[in-house]
């Protein structure tokens, strides 16, 4: 394996001078990235984000062994053969919530290890994945719905993987905080990790929608950010939008994760089909209309959140909006396209 600092050199490498605060921007290619570091991009991400771009083992006295150990360990636990739900997904999430967290509005709004935990949380959020939905897990009465009741039963599993991981020889890297941020952070993990099970996604959005009329209210500027509560509830939000960002992405990756989400959601269907289950919505593959599905779920999921997202930080998300809004006309239009094309 390559050392770190090969690693690292790999990563300053790829990102040139120009594209060296790519890391910082909405539009890295992460699947570059991938390409570059022979399919280790959440590793390299993240520990470029820790180091470079956080200083993050200084601040918590984490030996970068100890990081690079443990990262590469998530990383393996990542299935290579699905699609979407892997470790470039999780990386995209990760330079995703670090990008957010970079927004002004929140300079020296929270606290390191409320940032540590962001950035951590992001990279483990999917671990092990095994590429279909809870709800598959559940109707076919599987070990981990046993396991969780059918109760957010993916995001608890990817939760208590990634502790578990921390236990393997010398990967434990919370080892040096004080038992009472340790306490802290775990509970932030388990709290960021199980708010991106899409069966909160409404509890989310009403909790954006308050915050931003309370803020209209009280017309003060800064954030509510007294209290614990109001402030992991940013945070959860900050990764749930990291997790539902592709469509606002540049159309190219977009259309890259859209091909990797089908993919995904075909198998399942596949599977499905061969139990005698009844095939889950937009998993049938001879039936599906990808783009239309696409803007449904921009109409009905993606952009209410955005425009909450974005009406809580105004003006720094604009940008972001506008994006999705154009993606959005561009999957109509092609699926006209398709339309006509089949007319003539
Ligand atoms: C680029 O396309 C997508 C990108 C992300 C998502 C998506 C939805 C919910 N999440 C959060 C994790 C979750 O809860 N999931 C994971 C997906 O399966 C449902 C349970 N992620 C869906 C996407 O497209 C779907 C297929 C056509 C329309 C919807
Ligand atoms: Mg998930
Ligand atoms: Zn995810």
């Amino acid at each position: 394996t390559t050392t770190i600092k090969q690693q690292q050199q790999k990563l300053f490498s790829l990102t040139s001078p120009q594209q060296l605060n790519t890391v910082d921007s909405w539009g890295m290619d992460i699947f570059k990235l991938a390409e570059l570091t022979s399919s280790r991009p959440l590793t390299t991400l993240t520990m470029h984000i820790f180091q470079q771009k956080r200083n993050l083992p200084q601040t918590f006295k984490i030996k970068e062994q100890t990081l690079h150990k443990y990262l590469t360990l998530v990383e393996n636990h990542y299935h290579k053969d699905v699609p979407y739900h892997n470790s470039l997904h999780a990386a995209d999430v990760t330079q995703s919530a670090h990008a957010l967290l970079l927004i002004p509005a929140f300079e020296n709004k929270f606290t390191e290890l409320e940032i540590f935990a962001t950035i951590f949380g992001s990279a483990i959020h999917d671990v092990d994945h095994p590429g279909v939905t809870n709800q598959y897990l559940i109707n076919t009465g599987s070990d981990l719905a046993l396991m969780y009741n059918d109760e957010s039963v993916l995001e608890n599993h990817h939760v208590a993987v990634a502790f578990k991981l921390l236990q393997e020889d010398s990967c434990d890297v919370i080892a040096t905080l004080t038992p009472k941020s340790r306490q802290l952070f775990r509970k932030m993990i388990i709290n960021i990790v199980l708010a991106t099970d899409m069966n909160k996604h409404m509890d989310h959005l009403a909790h954006l929608k308050t915050m931003v009329e309370t803020r209209k209210i009280s017309n003060n500027t800064t954030l509510g950010l007294e209290n614990y509560g109001e402030r992991i509830q940013i945070l959860q939000s900050l990764v749930h939008c990291s997790d539902l960002s592709n469509p606002t992405k540049t159309l190219s990756l977009y259309r890259k994760w859209n091909d990797l989400v089908m993919q995904e959601f075909f198998m399942q269907g596949d599977l499905e089909r061969e139990q005698g289950l009844e095939i889950s919505p937009m998993c049938d593959k001879t039936t599906a209309t990808v783009e239309k599905t696409q803007v449904g779920f921009i109409d009905y999921i993606v952009h209410p959140l955005w425009e909450a997202w974005a009406e809580l930080v105004q003006p720094y998300c604009q940008g972001i909006l506008d994006t999705l809004e154009d993606n959005r006309e561009w999957f109509v239009c092609s699926r006209v396209y398709v339309h006509l094309h089949l007319c003539f």
